[in-house]
């Protein structure tokens, strides 16, 4: 795939995070332009464990077709609408730069050449969809140098996947669900930068890293269609949480974070359990986990952990950085240190840590679960947006660098 020297290649390289949503989004009311049914708040991880690298280049060499690989392997993205709504669009907003302006090269006009690499498993429950469009979008802005803000456009990464909206952008992030028809106001936005509460911490308990059975994107069309439950989530219950979570990140509230992330995930379990037929996303691990947090809450007297759980089983437990030794501590204690495979930027303060909670009111076969059942443990905590970076998946001539 080499290109001969006389022709330019452009491109430009970076990072984008995950996100763990604290107000779920599940459901939509507009599939083709992928529209809400609710607004949905999450906190962008830091991109010192999880992140998708992304490099977008294009060419007047290259051949006709826009191409993207993922973790080494090409991907069907003229079967992609998803993908394909993306270019559209950013390629619309940089062809009217170049109209505007002559002198500017006509990259709308060259075919794209994208590379990207997960570094955690895909299609697993870990949001790579969210990281994996985030960075697309980010990426091709950048080579088209558009001057559209992270907010305008989380417009277009939506169209990619909902979740990615949210990691356009670090710290506290809310997507909020519009009003219009064509969702010109469906937008994320920065509710708080990670430096207003840098001290959250996040733990992933990695339960299972196969791909998950039902989508996101099915499960949440039959919860619409046949949940009695869910409409009661939409009208009132999520509109209610978005205010109080709104309130408890800017008083920097822990309890009341905690207990409202809980109780929406929660209800957003719930309502897969409400769908006809039933969807099952957690499983007994996850349940262990889950009694493990009202243990440890329990055991200490104030709220100190905070679990969620997305379409999948994997926990993500959220405390702050205080309670390391009271949350982290204790999970080390039941798992050991090396079992489960720790790592990520926050493990290192963990190395010492030895007291943890009493669990003597925990049912022994919960520790015995989750000592079985969990493959690998992610200590990470909030943290920034995309990133420039000139670590490039795509060399100077054009061709793929060896991953
Ligand atoms: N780096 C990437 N670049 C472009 N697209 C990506 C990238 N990573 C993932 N995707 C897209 O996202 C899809 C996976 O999304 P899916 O929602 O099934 O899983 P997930 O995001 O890992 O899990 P969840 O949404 O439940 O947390 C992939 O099949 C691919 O289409
Ligand atoms: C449970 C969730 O993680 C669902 C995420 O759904 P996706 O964003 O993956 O769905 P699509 O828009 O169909 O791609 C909750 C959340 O992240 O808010």
């Amino acid at each position: 795939m080499a290109t001969p020297s006389s022709q330019p290649v452009f491109r430009a390289t970076t990072t984008a995070p995950v996100n763990i949503a604290v107000i779920k989004y599940w459901g939509k009311r507009d599939t083709t332009l992928n529209l809400p049914t609710n607004s949905s708040l999450s906190v962008t991880l830091s991109q010192k464990s999880l992140r998708t690298l992304t490099t977008a280049s294009c060419s007047p060499s290259y051949p006709t077709e826009d191409t993207l690989n993922l973790n080494g392997r090409p991907q069907e993205i003229q079967s992609s609408k998803r993908t394909l709504a993306c270019i559209s669009s950013l390629r619309t907003l940089r062809k009217s730069l170049e109209d505007a302006d002559s002198s500017l090269p006509k990259l709308s006009s060259y075919p794209l050449r994208i590379v990207s690499e997960n570094n955690f498993p895909t299609a697993a429950g870990l949001a790579s969809s969210a990281a994996g469009f985030a960075a697309l979008v980010r990426a091709v802005a950048d080579l088209y140098q558009l001057p559209q803000s992270p907010r305008e456009l989380s417009r277009i990464a939506r169209q990619g996947s909902g979740s990615a909206c949210r990691s356009l952008m670090g710290g506290y992030v809310a997507w909020r669900t519009g009003e219009l028809a064509d969702g010109t106001d469906s937008l994320a936005e920065e509710v708080a930068p990670a430096s207003h509460w840098p001290e959250m911490r996040a733990i992933v308990l990695v339960v299972s890293a196969e791909k998950k059975d039902v989508s996101s994107t099915e499960g949440m069309q039959t919860t619409v269609a046949t949940s009695e439950l869910f409409a009661q989530r939409v009208s009132s219950v999520v509109p209610e949480r978005m205010t109080a979570i709104e309130e408890a990140i800017r008083d920097k509230d822990f309890p009341k974070f905690a207990e409202i992330t809980m109780r929406d995930s929660n209800t957003f379990h719930a309502t897969c359990l409400d769908s006809w037929p039933p969807i099952f996303y957690m499983n007994d691990v996850s349940r262990a986990a889950v009694r493990l947090v009202h243990d440890i809450n329990n055991a200490v007297g104030r709220t100190v952990a905070a679990y969620t759980y997305d379409a999948g089983p994997n926990s993500v437990i959220y405390y702050e950085e205080k309670d390391t030794e009271l949350v982290a501590g204790t999970i080390k204690s039941i798992l050991g240190a090396t079992a489960g495979g720790w790592d990520g930027p926050f493990y290192e303060p963990l190395a010492n840590v030895t007291s943890s909670v009493s669990l003597e009111k925990t049912d022994p076969r919960v520790l015995d679960v989750l000592k079985n059942g969990i493959s690998r443990v992610i200590l990470t905590g909030v943290g920034e947006g995309p990133i420039s970076v000139e670590d490039h998946l795509v060399t100077e001539t054009g061709e793929m660098v060896n991953q």
